[in-house]
């Protein structure tokens, strides 16, 4: 049975080994697993394989941005790798994400097709150097709206943006939310980041939490912990 639970525990390691031992640690029935750049260039298709015999459903995290002809054809890729979710940048356009929604239209194993708005490691300043002054939350939702209409499934977006991303792109919407971070944990590079409990409340689908739990010296607890708070 496919689990219901909102977390996503993001695998960013160097080696498939490593990977795979944190699977181990971790129950299907309670979360999914994120598979991003760092392990899928290391390790290819062979690591997806690996978790789907472990019994995960899994986010390929690859964000791809390109043409449309391009991003069509690594979208086609990652469904034939059966993985639930994949997902591209909202900022490679309406054209771009169109292309994408269609290539996996009529796929046997459609997986949830997702669009990155603006990163969560990122803030104002940050969107000021690339010539974009407007807030975040700003950009977020124009992004968002345009992913709509292009066909996506939802976003990846911080929880802080989720209250307002149900209002203006409904319900069914799904919201993708990193920068997830337990009360007393290191943001590190994240910037627009809240607490497990703080997301649920604001509304999100799913919680994307990689270091807290990945670095934590008992990740089953963290996990167990995470899922508790929420209960
Ligand atoms: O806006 C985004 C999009 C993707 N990510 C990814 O999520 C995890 C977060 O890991 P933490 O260790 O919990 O910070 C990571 O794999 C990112 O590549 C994101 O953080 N923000």
């Amino acid at each position: 049975m496919p689990t219901t639970s909102p977390v996503i525990v993001a695998l960013d390691y160097p080696d498939q080994a490593q990977a795979l031992a944190m699977a181990d640690k971790l129950d299907p029935q309670k979360v999914r697993v994120k598979v991003g750049k760092e392990i899928f260039t290391r390790s290819g298709p062979a690591v997806v394989e690996a978790l789907h015999d472990k019994g995960f459903e899994i986010f390929l995290d690859l964000k791809f941005h390109d043409i449309p002809n391009t991003v069509a054809g690594a979208v086609r890729a990652a469904a034939d790798l059966g993985i639930w979710m994949v997902n591209v940048h909202a900022s490679g356009g309406q054209r771009m994400m169109e292309a994408a929604a269609e290539a996996i239209a009529n796929h046997g194993q459609r997986p949830q097709l997702i669009a990155v708005t603006v990163l969560t490691s990122m803030e104002a300043a940050d969107l000021a150097q690339i010539g974009i002054h407007d807030d975040p939350a700003v950009q977020v939702r124009r992004l968002a709206e345009l992913a709509k209409t292009a066909g996506m499934d939802g976003v990846v977006c911080s929880a802080r943006e989720a209250p307002m991303l149900k209002e203006a792109c409904g319900q069914a919407f799904s919201l993708v939310t990193p920068g997830i971070r337990p009360a007393g944990s290191d943001a590190g590079d994240q910037r627009r980041v809240l607490t497990p409990l703080q997301a649920r409340d604001a509304g999100v689908d799913y919680m994307v939490i990689g270091r807290p739990i990945t670095q934590a010296a008992e990740p089953t607890k963290v996990v167990d912990d995470i899922l508790q708070s929420l209960a």
